[in-house]
Formats: structure tokens, C-alpha cells, sequence
């Protein structure tokens, strides 16, 4: 995507600095996870603050072939005139065929160290939640680390064990500065304890998707994640 005239991935590795800003209000999203068109959900979110847009398909339901190719495409076009980054879920062939800023991985999935090969310098996000999972993932070429469930979540049946908001706070006292977004059940009003444990931003599928107003549930989380990391700056000059 172009930001002040440079595209993500074409100019070397995103600096830890803007994928943090990226990673402020973050949507994970699949056409079964909406209540109505996914197009029409991502455009009110993007108008709402999110700043980032992964495409998700997966699970009973989802499209395949053509359709899932073709909604791949919209939602990319539609977060790059957004001003946001549109990354895809566990299959990089898409992620290359649709020309996305990045592409999103978990434990279980293609190996980190492989996946970078073959994005060249695109974004890469590891899904983690130990210590020895986030260096190895840093190591193999992450550029952010996916952390949770932070809470309870029912938009992932395989979800592993809840690990409350601790986990940032513990993965930042051992030493890990990489750009992190908290996922898993998170709410407008859990957005700020997760960014005070030392998140970047939030991830979210239901608090947005399932929203009466996408729009409106987005622009809450997002004023919730601004004030708190304002807050985390005020409070490393007290
Ligand atoms: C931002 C973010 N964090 C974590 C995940 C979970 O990834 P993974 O464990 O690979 O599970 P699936 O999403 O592929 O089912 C994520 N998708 N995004
Ligand atoms: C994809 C994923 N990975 C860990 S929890 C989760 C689901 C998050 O969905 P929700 O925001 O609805 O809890
Ligand atoms: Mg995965």
C-alpha cells in the first residue's frame, strides 16, 4: 500500500515503528463471520479507525476458488484506499496471488522461516503465546507477534487455553520489543487493559462483525486503544 508515497514491502522490511501504528485497531475477518456482505463490513470498519484487515477464510461455509479469490481482491482494494493493510490467513499463495501487504501465520501452520522466503519482504505475523514461540518467531522473520486468546472466545473452535492479559505483561518483562497485538475475545471495554499489558493494538473478530453498527463498534475500540497508548506515553515521563 502506499503511505507518504512508499509501498509496504517494496522498500525493504516495515520498521517495527509503523507496523506498531498499524497494529492499533485490527480486524480479522471471514465472509462467515458476517451478519451481512463482508464488503459492506470491512467499508464501515475501515470508516470506523481500522487501521489493518486480515482476510480470514476459513471454517464451515467459506468460500473457495473464484469467490474467495474475487472477495480477497475487493477487500484489498478497499483497505489500500483506506489508508489501511490488508494481510491474509494461513495461505500465501492468495496472499501473492492478490498482491497483499502481508500475510498472517500461526503455530500449526507453514513454517515462519519459509513463509518469509516466500513473501520476500511483505509483512509476516506470528501467532504466539510462549516466550520461546515469540523469539523464534522474531528470529525467523516476524514482523508482529499475534498474542491470545487473551479472553473467552467462540470465533475459534481450536483457540488455545485463555491466557488473560499476564501474558503481554510477562512477554514484555522477558524481553520482547517486537510489535505486538493482543487477540481473543476482546470488547471495547477490555481494548485498554489489553494495550496497558503491553499490547500495540487489538485484534477482533466478533466486536466488530457482530455489531449492530461496524462502523460505530469499530470507532470505539479505536478511541479506546488511542487513549490507552497516549496514557502508556504519559506515563514513561511521570
Ligand atoms: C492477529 C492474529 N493472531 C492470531 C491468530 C491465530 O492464528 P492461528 O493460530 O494460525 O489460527 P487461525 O487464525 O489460522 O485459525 C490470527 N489469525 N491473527
Ligand atoms: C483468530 C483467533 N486467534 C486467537 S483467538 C481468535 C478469534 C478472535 O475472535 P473474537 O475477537 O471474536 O474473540
Ligand atoms: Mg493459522
Amino acid at each position: 500500500m502506499e503511505k507518504n508515497g512508499e509501498r509496504v514491502g517494496k522498500h525493504g522490511r516495515i520498521s517495527s515503528d509503523r507496523m506498531r501504528e498499524y497494529l492499533q485497531l485490527y480486524l480479522v475477518v471471514g465472509s462467515v463471520n458476517c451478519k451481512e456482505d463482508p464488503v459492506k463490513v470491512v467499508r464501515k470498519a475501515l470508516e470506523g479507525g481500522v487501521t489493518l484487515v486480515q482476510f480470514r477464510e476459513k471454517g464451515p461455509g467459506s468460500l473457495t476458488g473464484e469467490a474467495r479469490l474475487e472477495l480477497a481482491g475487493q477487500l484489498r482494494a478497499l483497505c489500500h484506499s483506506a489508508g489501511a493493510l490488508f494481510i491474509v490467513n494461513d495461505d500465501v499463495e492468495l496472499a501473492l496471488a492478490v498482491d497483499a501487504d502481508g500475510v498472517h501465520i500461526g503455530q500449526e501452520d507453514e513454517a515462519a522461516d519459509r513463509v518469509r522466503a516466500r513473501i520476500g519482504e511483505r509483512i509476516l505475523g506470528v501467532s504466539a503465546i510462549t516466550f520461546e514461540e515469540a523469539r523464534s518467531a522474531i528470529r525467523q522473520g516476524a514482523d508482529y507477534l499475534g498474542i491470545g486468546p487473551i479472553y473467552p472466545t467462540s470465533s475459534k473452535e481450536d483457540a488455545r487455553a485463555v491466557q488473560g492479559p499476564q501474558v503481554l505483561k510477562t512477554l514484555r518483562a522477558q524481553g520482547i520489543t517486537a510489535p505486538i497485538v493482543g487477540i481473543g475475545g476482546i470488547t471495547a471495554a477490555r481494548a485498554a487493559e489489553v494495550v496497558s499489558a503491553g499490547a500495540d493494538g487489538v485484534a477482533v473478530i466478533s466486536a466488530i462483525t457482530q455489531a449492530d453498527d461496524a462502523q460505530s463498534a469499530a470507532a470505539a475500540l479505536a478511541l479506546k486503544v488511542i487513549g490507552s497508548r497516549c496514557d502508556r506515553v504519559d506515563s514513561m515521563y511521570e
